[in-house]
């Protein structure tokens, strides 16, 4: 659509309430002990299993993808009886040289891989060559492409430079999704980052998405409830379920229940599917996988005991 922006400008933002309400997420509504399994099994769905390294080679991306194709140890996926549900990743994240490796390694899963552009991180480059690097991506068989903003257009309030340059991304994408990364940590304030937030949506984007990973700070969940009601406000607003991508910085699993719970609360449970939902990690899946392993053994010792009792 064009580049509204009364659906953004004066919009208040209320940094404290914001703030506590994602100080209290993890204490006020914890996830009973039983379900846990369950929405870390659910939170593997959602991940965009990531590399975005200098020094990324086609063997570690191999490894990535026997990973994005098997998360979980057999002996984990047994204990949990999910042996036979085929869970994988939601999606393979790499950089445009590494996108042939990936779709190679990904054939015949059904894993979409998606790929970064746009001169990521900084996207300092000229946009012809950033529109140029999302179109070589798509033709090397990326399904989804991860484009950055320019941060400075965000600075000086320029919407519409910003809405045409995310437009044009747009179209260079043709089929492929197209994730917009806000890179939150550079945009100074929550204002900010809720008027990129609906100037990319209403650009185009199909999902929108914090941060590269690279900058001082990243996925936070007061800069993530402030895109997520800018999604439900969009969405009043147009009738467009615009997906969300909290990225970078998460390593544990309680962050990835702790990231559920707020989409379930703010949007409903169809934001804990990939089409609408998904975690950037490189290093996420490790924690969960160690958690549930603990649940399983746990399971079992609890069974043994009874059994001895
Ligand atoms: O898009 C994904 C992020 O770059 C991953 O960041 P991370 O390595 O801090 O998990």
């Amino acid at each position: 659509m064009a580049l509204d922006p009364s659906m953004f400008q004066g919009h208040p933002v209320n940094r404290s309430a914001t703030e506590r309400r994602a100080a209290t997420l993890g204490t006020r509504r914890s996830v009973k002990k039983l379900y846990q399994a369950a929405w870390l099994v659910n939170a593997i769905r959602l991940i965009d299993l990531t590399t975005l390294a200098g020094d990324d080679t086609a063997a570690r991306v191999r490894r990535l993808c026997a990973k994005a194709r098997r998360p979980l140890a057999d002996r984990i996926a047994e204990g949990l009886g999910i042996a036979d549900m085929g869970l994988t990743v939601g999606a393979v994240c790499v950089y445009p040289t590494m996108v042939p490796h990936a779709v190679e390694a990904l054939e015949g899963s059904g894993i979409p891989v998606a790929s970064v552009a746009t001169g990521f991180p900084a996207g300092l480059m000229p946009l012809d060559l950033r529109l140029r690097e999302i179109e070589w991506a798509v033709a090397q068989g990326a399904a989804e492409i991860d484009i950055v903003i320019t941060r400075e257009h965000v600075l000086r309030q320029d919407w519409q430079a910003l809405h045409d340059e995310i437009r044009q991304m747009r179209a260079a994408c043709g089929d492929a999704h197209m994730k917009a990364i806000l890179a939150t940590g550079d945009l100074q304030t929550l204002r900010n980052v809720y008027a990129a937030s609906m100037v990319a949506m209403q650009a185009g984007a199909d999902f929108i998405k914090t941060s590269t990973g690279k900058e001082g700070v990243n996925a936070t969940l007061p800069v993530g409830l402030t895109m997520i009601r800018a999604l439900r406000d969009y969405g009043a607003a147009t009738g467009h379920r615009i997906g969300f991508k909290p990225a970078g910085g998460m390593k544990q699993a309680k962050e990835a229940l702790a990231w559920q719970i707020l989409m379930k609360e703010e949007l409903g449970r169809d934001w804990l599917e990939p089409d609408l939902f998904r975690f950037g990690a490189s290093s996420m899946l490790g924690d969960i996988e160690r958690q549930l392993e603990h649940h399983v053994t746990g399971r079992y010792a609890a069974s043994h005991r009874h059994a001895a009792s």
